[in-house]
């Protein structure tokens, strides 16, 4: 895949990121996402590709791009995927070339995706990408905030329940965990660590630049 590219940071050079939260369903992390990119104006949000029929109040384009089966398929086969995964009897996937172009324009990306894309993700960009799981308080908490959402059947629910022990057995291949009980906390935990990591010295990339200028000025 294309190198994250370069974006500026205090006037320093940095290398773009690719900020993955994955969580059990309904443990919050599109609420997580959507508020961190309203507040990062770096941030760019993968919208995936789906053949999950559309929830009510979803919209083509900025949720997912809805597809059939065969088109999932002839994506795939094109190559268009930076990574894809069956999840919950569905297909779902991320197409390359809009993240391609976001960090080559130097944005970060965040991504919606679960434990199996995290892992693809990793794999192709290991120094690029930095996870998080995010977990609910309870499993309480989390069946309530599934009925609560309104937007998935009972049967749909319970499958995604039975399915959520499996979920976060995966926790422990995850930079950061947080667990989403206050939502307002767990959104300062998520831009915290996003804020750290746009820091990390290794991904400043002009940071000897910059110092090398400062101490010639200095010895001037
Ligand atoms: N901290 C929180 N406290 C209470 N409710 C919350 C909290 N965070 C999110 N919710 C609510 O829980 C429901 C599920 O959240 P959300 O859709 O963000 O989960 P998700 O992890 O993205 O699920 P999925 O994987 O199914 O897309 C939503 O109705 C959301 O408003
Ligand atoms: N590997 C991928 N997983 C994805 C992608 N887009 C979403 N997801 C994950 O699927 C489940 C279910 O999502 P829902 O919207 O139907 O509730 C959830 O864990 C998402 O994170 C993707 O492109 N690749």
């Amino acid at each position: 895949m294309t190198d994250a590219a370069t974006a500026s940071l205090n006037g320093v050079e940095r290398r773009g990121l690719m900020f993955v939260l994955s969580s059990p369903s309904g443990a919050g992390k599109t609420t997580l996402s959507r508020m961190l990119v309203k507040e990062a104006a770096s941030l760019q949000m993968s919208v995936s590709a789906t053949t999950r029929p559309m929830r009510p109040g979803e919209v083509e384009g900025r949720d997912y791009f809805f597809v059939d089966r065969p088109k999932f398929d002839a994506m795939v086969a094109a190559g268009e995927f930076l990574e894809w995964a069956n999840v919950f009897d569905n297909c779902y996937g991320t197409p390359k070339a809009p993240v391609e172009a976001a960090l080559a324009a130097g944005r970060d990306v965040l991504f919606d995706i679960d434990w199996q894309g995290t892992q693809q993700l990793r794999s192709h960009a290991p120094n690029d990408v930095v996870s998080v799981f995010v977990l609910p308080p309870s499993v309480q908490a989390l069946e309530h905030r599934l009925h609560t959402r309104a937007q998935d059947s009972d049967e749909v629910i319970h499958g995604r329940m039975k399915k959520a022990g499996d979920e976060m057995s995966h926790y422990d291949a995850y930079d950061y965990i947080v667990v989403n009980d206050n939502v307002g906390i767990a959104f300062e935990s998520v831009k915290a660590i996003l804020r750290a990591e746009q820091l990390k010295r290794e991904r400043q990339i002009g940071i000897d630049a910059f110092v090398r200028d400062m101490r010639r000025e200095l010895e001037r």
